[in-house]
C-alpha cells in the first residue's frame, strides 16, 4: 500500500514558503476577521432561521361573515376558555358596554311608544333588517321573490352538483359593494369616524324637563308636563301612566349619549330611516339600483344608530376611565385610552369602579340606571307595552345586546358582568382587530418530533376580527394573504331577515355569496374552511313559533320545517357551494353552533383547534 496522494488543493492554502513576519501577522489578521464575518453570518442564519421557526409556528385564523354573524362572540369564546387572565381582568370594563346595550333597548320601547302616541301609522308587514331591533312579521312580501332566483338555480344546479347560483360575484366585487363613499352617504351628516355628538332631537324633550341628571324615580313629575309635545290618541291603548312612565325614564336618553361618548373610540353609523320595500331579482345583487324602484310600496323603520369601535379595547378603557372618573365627582371623564394603556389598566379601574360602588360612589350612569331600576322594570312588564310592541312588530328578545330580562340584576349600582354578560353584549366591530392569544399546551409538546418544530409550535394564534357590514369589507383583503384557517359565521336563522346596511337584501342570500366568494379566492385556496351554521338557537324559536322557511326558500320545499332538517338542508347548500368554487381541494368543517352557547361552544372550539393544529402541522414545511 503505497503513501496517499498528496491533496492538491492543500498546497494552494498553505502560507507562501518565503512569509516575512509581517507578512504573516497580517495574514493571520486577515484571516481572523474573515472568521469572524463567517461567525457573525452563521449567527445571523441562525436567528433568522429561529424566526422563521417561530413564524411557522404562529396559527393565524381570520372570522369572516356579515354584520351580526357572531364573529366577535366567537372570538370572546376564545378568549373566555384560553385566556383565562386577560378575560378575567377585562369583564368589568364591559359595564357600560352593557348599560348602554339595555338603555338602546329602553329607548327603543320609548320610541315606539312615542310613535304609538303620535298615532304614526303602523309599518308593513316586512322581514326585518339586521338591525338590533328585530322587526317580527309573517307576511313577508318580496323576499320570496328576492329568493326565488337563488332558488330556482339553486334547484337546477341541485341536479348538477351546483351550489346557489345566484349571479356570480367575485370576492372584489362583494367585498368592494359599499365602499367608503357609500358609507359616509348612508352616514348621514355624523359622518364615518366621528362620534355623533349633537343631541338627539327625540332626546331634547324629556331631559330638559328633567333636568336634574340624576332624577330619581321618586322625584320625578307625576303628572304630564304641558311642555310635552305628546298628547295622547284617545282611542289608543296608551293610557297616562305610559305617558308617565315614558316621562320619568327621559333622562336615559341622554345617559346613553353620555355612555356613548365616553366608550367614543369608534364611530356610529346612523342608519336613520331604513327603506323597506318589494324588490325585484335584479334588484337582489345589483348595488346600482334604485332603493324601492321595484313593485312593492316602500315603508320606513327607524332603528337607533348602533355604537361600533376600531379597538374594542380602547372602547373598554374608556368607560372604565369616565365611570370612575365620574365617581369621584369629575363632570369631564372621557380618559384616553392610549394614555392609559390596555390590560391591567382595564383591571385596575374595574376595582375602583367596584368599590366604589359598594361605597355608594358611583358614576352618574350607574347611578341614573339604577334609580329607574323599577320604572324600566314596569316598562317592559307592562302588557299593554308588550301588545304595542308586537303590534308595531319589535321582538326585542331576539335583538343583539338585550338585557331586559335582566334589568333586576343590571340596573344596580354594584352591577359586576358575569362572563355570559360579556358574551352577550353587542359591540360593533369596525375595521380589523387583531387578538393574541397564548395556549398552555402547544402542538410540539405532545408530537415527538417537537425537536424537530420547537417547544412553541402551534402556541400562539392570532385571531383577526372584522367587521362584517358590506362598507367596510374592503378592509378583509390584506389579511387573506398568509392564513392558516378561516372561520365562517353564516347566522342560518335570518333566512327571512334583511342587511341592515341594504335592505334590498336577505341575509341568507348575503351569506351564500360570501362565502362563494371566499371559497372562490385565489389567495385562500389552501386555507383550512370551518364553517359555523350559527344562531340555531334563534332557528329554533322562529321555527316553533310558525314561521315557515318554504315561504323564503321556496326550494326547501316540503321538507319538515324544525331545526334538524333545516341546519342540514343549509349545510349542503354551503358544502355545496365549497366544492364548486373552490380552486382546489381543500379541508373543510361545518359545524351547527349557537356561540351565545359558552358551554357547548367551548366543546366546538376544541375540535376546531385540534383541526386547525393538525392542518397547520401538514403544512408547515419544517426548517
Ligand atoms: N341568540 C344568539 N345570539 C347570538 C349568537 N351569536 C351571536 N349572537 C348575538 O348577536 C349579536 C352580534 O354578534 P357579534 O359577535 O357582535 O357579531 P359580529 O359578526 O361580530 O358583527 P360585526 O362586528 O358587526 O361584524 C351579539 O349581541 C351576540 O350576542 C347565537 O348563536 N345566538
Ligand atoms: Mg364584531
Amino acid at each position: 500500500m503505497g503513501m496517499p496522494e498528496p491533496d492538491p488543493f492543500s498546497s494552494l492554502l498553505l502560507p507562501p514558503a518565503n512569509e516575512t513576519a509581517e507578512e504573516k501577522a497580517l495574514r493571520e489578521q486577515h484571516e481572523l476577521e474573515a472568521q469572524r464575518t463567517s461567525d457573525r453570518i452563521d449567527e445571523q442564519i441562525k436567528l433568522e432561521r429561529a424566526a422563521l421557526k417561530k413564524q411557522k409556528g404562529i396559527v393565524r385564523v381570520l372570522l369572516l361573515g356579515q354584520s351580526e354573524s357572531g364573529k366577535s362572540t366567537t372570538l370572546k369564546n376564545f378568549r373566555l376558555k384560553y385566556a383565562r387572565t386577560a378575560w378575567k381582568q377585562e369583564r368589568n370594563s364591559w359595564r357600560s358596554v352593557i348599560q348602554l346595550n339595555l338603555l338602546r333597548s329602553v329607548n327603543t320601547i320609548l320610541d315606539v311608544l312615542q310613535a304609538e302616541m303620535d298615532g304614526e301609522p303602523v309599518d308593513r308587514p316586512t322581514t326585518s333588517t339586521s338591525s338590533d331591533l328585530v322587526a317580527e312579521g309573517e307576511d313577508v312580501d318580496g323576499v320570496e321573490a328576492a329568493m326565488s332566483v337563488e332558488d330556482k338555480h339553486a334547484e337546477e344546479s341541485e341536479e348538477s352538483d351546483a351550489g346557489v347560483g345566484l349571479e356570480g360575484m367575485g370576492l372584489e366585487g362583494m367585498i368592494s359593494i359599499g365602499n367608503e363613499d357609500a358609507a359616509q352617504a348612508r352616514m348621514g351628516k355624523s359622518g364615518a369616524g366621528t362620534p355623533n355628538t349633537s343631541p338627539s332631537p327625540t332626546s331634547a324633550s324629556p331631559s330638559t324637563l328633567l333636568s336634574s341628571p340624576l332624577l330619581s324615580a321618586s322625584t320625578a313629575p307625576t303628572s304630564p308636563n304641558p311642555n310635552s309635545p305628546v298628547a295622547l290618541p284617545s282611542d289608543g291603548p296608551l293610557t297616562s301612566h305610559h305617558q308617565l312612565l315614558k316621562l320619568r325614564l327621559g333622562p336615559l336618553r341622554r345617559v346613553e349619549m353620555d355612555l356613548r361618548r365616553r366608550l367614543g373610540a369608534g364611530a356610529e353609523e346612523d342608519y336613520g330611516v331604513t327603506p323597506l320595500g318589494t324588490v325585484t331579482n335584479t334588484q337582489v345583487t345589483s348595488a346600482s339600483n334604485n332603493v324601492g324602484a321595484g313593485t312593492g310600496t316602500l315603508v320606513a323603520k327607524r332603528s337607533r344608530p348602533e355604537f361600533g369601535v376600531r379597538e374594542w379595547k380602547d372602547a373598554l378603557v374608556n368607560g372604565q376611565q369616565g365611570a370612575t372618573y365620574h365617581g369621584r365627582g369629575s363632570q369631564h371623564g372621557h380618559g384616553r385610552a392610549s394614555e392609559l394603556g390596555h390590560g391591567s389598566q382595564v383591571g385596575h379601574e374595574s376595582r375602583q369602579v367596584v368599590e366604589a360602588g359598594e361605597r355608594g360612589d358611583v358614576d352618574e350612569a350607574t347611578e341614573v340606571i339604577a334609580s329607574c331600576r323599577e320604572d324600566m322594570k314596569a316598562l317592559w312588564m307592562d302588557p299593554i307595552v308588550r301588545d304595542v310592541l308586537k303590534k308595531r312588530r319589535m321582538r326585542l328578545e331576539d335583538s343583539a345586546g338585550f338585557f331586559l330580562d335582566d334589568l333586576e340584576r343590571i340596573a344596580t349600582r354594584t352591577y359586576e358582568p358575569s362572563d355570559d354578560d360579556v358574551v352577550r353584549a353587542r359591540l360593533r366591530t369596525l375595521g380589523v382587530q387583531e387578538h393574541r392569544i397564548q395556549f398552555d399546551q402547544s402542538v410540539g409538546q405532545n408530537q415527538f418530533f417537537s425537536s424537530t418544530l420547537g417547544q412553541d409550535f402551534g402556541k400562539e394564534w392570532i385571531l383577526y376580527d372584522v367587521g362584517g357590514s358590506r362598507t367596510i369589507r374592503h378592509a378583509w383583503l390584506p389579511y387573506f394573504d398568509n392564513v392558516n384557517a378561516i372561520i365562517f359565521l353564516a347566522p342560518i336563522s335570518c333566512f327571512d331577515e334583511r342587511l341592515l346596511e341594504d335592505s334590498r337584501v336577505n341575509r341568507l342570500e348575503d351569506s351564500f355569496l360570501l362565502w362563494r366568494a371566499v371559497c372562490t379566492s385565489k389567495l385562500l385556496a389552501k386555507t383550512t374552511m370551518i364553517l359555523f351554521l350559527n344562531k340555531c338557537d334563534l332557528l329554533k324559536r322562529k321555527l316553533k313559533s310558525g314561521i315557515l322557511v318554504k315561504n323564503y326558500l321556496p326550494s326547501f320545499g316540503d321538507r319538515t320545517n324544525d331545526a334538524p332538517t333545516v341546519v342540514r338542508y343549509l349545510r349542503e347548500k354551503f358544502r355545496d357551494i365549497l366544492k364548486q368554487h373552490s380552486p382546489e381541494p381543500r379541508v373543510s368543517y361545518f359545524y351547527p353552533t349557537s356561540v351565545t352557547d359558552t358551554k357547548a361552544t367551548a366543546t366546538t372550539l376544541k375540535t376546531v383547534r385540534d383541526s386547525i393544529l393538525r392542518e397547520h402541522l401538514k403544512s408547515a414545511d419544517f426548517v
